[in-house]
């Protein structure tokens, strides 16, 4: 299998990592990491379960720290980077939270305070305008004065896709957007990503199953026990290994071997 560069784009790269070490308790999870992400592109990160998937953007969106190497992102030194509304991170999790009695609009509304203006409490008309929008994005209007507690799983991943939008991130950051997502919820949430993504955002999306994204993914990145095995298209190979829904997070480690796939720079 050839992997190919991923972009000829000169415009400042979205992240760069370059050398990206992570280690918990002294055992590393990611291992000399290099991921160039230009933008609009459109990257999924794919591997078996405990690859480093969820490290790999954990540490990109600063949540877990590289123990050596370098993150840069729109080309500031991370630990410079302020920004951060130019981020939306929608982590690992399948819903909002059973114990969550506050209303679509107001999940959602918390997505916008990177945006806010500290010495103003209250939401501006371009605040309210947002939200709405994001709301709106996701298909769920009808449902902003509910309770999110009262919503589908599918529709609650929606809700936290939303808050992320509220901030009006030029980067969108999901870790696996689509489990616990019914076929009709993952359709709706692959047309808002098309969409998104035609308006020029950026998005690196963990996932076990590319199946609703397929058309939109142009470029895949490959994790195998830490290490970046493969950097490039989605070749039907690479769908057949590690973009099927059989590797599901759930599921017992699929554990393929990185025979093939070469390292890209
Ligand atoms: N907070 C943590 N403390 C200690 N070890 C961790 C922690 N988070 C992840 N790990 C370990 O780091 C490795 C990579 O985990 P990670 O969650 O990044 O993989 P993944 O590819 O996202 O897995 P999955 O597909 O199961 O979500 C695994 O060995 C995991 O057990």
């Amino acid at each position: 299998m050839t992997a190919v560069p991923a972009s000829t784009s000169t415009e400042q790269p979205v992240v760069a990592l370059r050398s990206g070490r992570v280690s918990y308790d002294g055992h590393p999870a990611l291992i000399d990491i290099d991921l160039v992400v230009r933008p609009g592109e459109v990257v999924a990160v794919l591997g078996a379960n405990g690859s480093g998937k969820s490290t790999l953007v954990r540490a990109i969106v600063g949540l877990v720290p590289l123990e050596t190497g370098s993150l840069e992102l729109f080309g500031t030194p991370s630990a410079q980077f302020r920004d951060r509304a130019r981020i939306g991170f929608v982590p690992q999790r399948h819903t909002v939270g059973g114990g969550v009695t506050a209303t679509v609009e107001e999940v959602v509304g918390s997505g916008r305070l990177p945006r806010r203006r500290l010495w103003r409490p209250w939401l501006s008309a371009t605040d309210r305008a947002v939200i709405a929008e994001a709301i709106a994005t996701v298909g769920l209007s009808e449902k902003a004065h509910q309770p999110v507690s009262t919503l589908s799983g599918g529709q609650q991943r929606r809700v936290l896709i939303a808050r992320a939008l509220a901030s009006q991130p030029e980067l969108l950051v999901m870790d696996e957007p689509f489990a616990g997502v019914d076929h009709a919820n993952q359709e709706i949430l692959a047309a808002t990503l098309g969409k998104l993504n035609a308006e020029g955002m950026t998005l690196l999306l963990v996932t076990h199953e590319l199946g609703p994204v397929t058309s939109l993914v142009r470029r895949t990145v490959v994790l195998h026990h830490g290490g970046l095995v493969y950097d490039g298209p989605p070749t039907r190979e690479v769908l057949d290994r590690f973009g099927a829904a059989d590797a599901h997070p759930h599921s017992p480690p699929h554990e393929p071997g990185p025979e093939g796939f070469g390292l890209s720079r």
